[in-house]
């Protein structure tokens, strides 16, 4: 994990995460591949995201005795898919955290500004004492997904958690600085952090456009 003054980034240096995110960079990889790998991907980022996910000692009774455990604490985590892309991402994390609430977020960026527009939001309203894990494939500017972060703290999030398959360095210094004064954690999940962006705001070597991949041109 990198600590920066708020902001915790951990790229997963896992063998399987670097095997799957390799085939999911191929430009021959079809869209049910695609949707797949993604899935596959996620719950591993999920496995050391959650490492702080909140619990409560629990008593439970083995066939044979009582014994002491812990369950998910109250309330429960909410799980926030970007649209469009965000949502190839929820079965993955669902698998993990089944219990989770999930909230939607819809941004899209325009491709000539390259600035996030929020085209729909389906959230709890008071989300005080929650914690909150973002699903978006690509970190690039960092504008989407400091729009969505910044909407859960006006909410009362307290504990932000971004899962990614793909960061720019531009997009986690943006999010460094945009949440620099917030004393609630923010950490990004990764499968890796790339080289650069390019001119059009495309991360390098990237995998594309994540939600054309998944669901193709629109
Ligand atoms: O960090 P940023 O520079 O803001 O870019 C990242 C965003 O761009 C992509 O979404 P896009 O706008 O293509 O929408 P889509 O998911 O509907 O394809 C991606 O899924 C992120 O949400
Ligand atoms: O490389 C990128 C950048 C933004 N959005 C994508 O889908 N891919
Ligand atoms: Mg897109």
């Amino acid at each position: 994990m990198v600590y920066g003054e708020r902001m915790q980034t951990l790229a997963v240096d896992h063998p399987l995460v670097a095997h799957k995110l390799t085939t999911l960079r191929d430009v021959r990889t079809d869209s049910p591949t695609f949707r797949r790998l993604t899935d596959e991907l996620v719950t591993l980022l999920a496995y050391e995201a959650t490492r702080d996910v909140r619990v409560a000692e629990a008593t439970v009774r083995t066939p044979l005795v009582a014994t002491q455990g812990v369950q998910l604490a109250s309330p429960k985590p909410l799980v926030v898919p970007i649209l469009r892309a965000g949502l190839g991402m929820l079965d993955g994390m669902a698998r993990l955290l089944p219990t989770a609430e999930v909230g939607f977020l819809g941004l899209v960026r325009d491709e000539g500004t390259l600035q996030a527009q929020t085209y729909a939001t389906r959230l709890p309203d008071d989300l005080s004492g929650r914690q909150c894990y973002v699903l978006d494939p690509m970190l690039a500017t960092g504008g989407t997904l400091a729009a969505a972060i910044r909407l859960l703290f006006e909410r009362g999030a307290d504990d932000v958690t971004a899962i990614c398959l793909l960061a720019a360095p531009e997009g986690l210094k943006y999010l460094e600085q945009a949440f620099s004064d917030i004393s609630e954690p923010v950490r990004v999940v990764t499968a890796a952090i790339d080289s650069h962006l390019n001119e059009q705001g495309f991360i390098m070597p990237g995998l594309g456009d994540a939600g054309d991949r998944l669901y193709g041109v629109v």
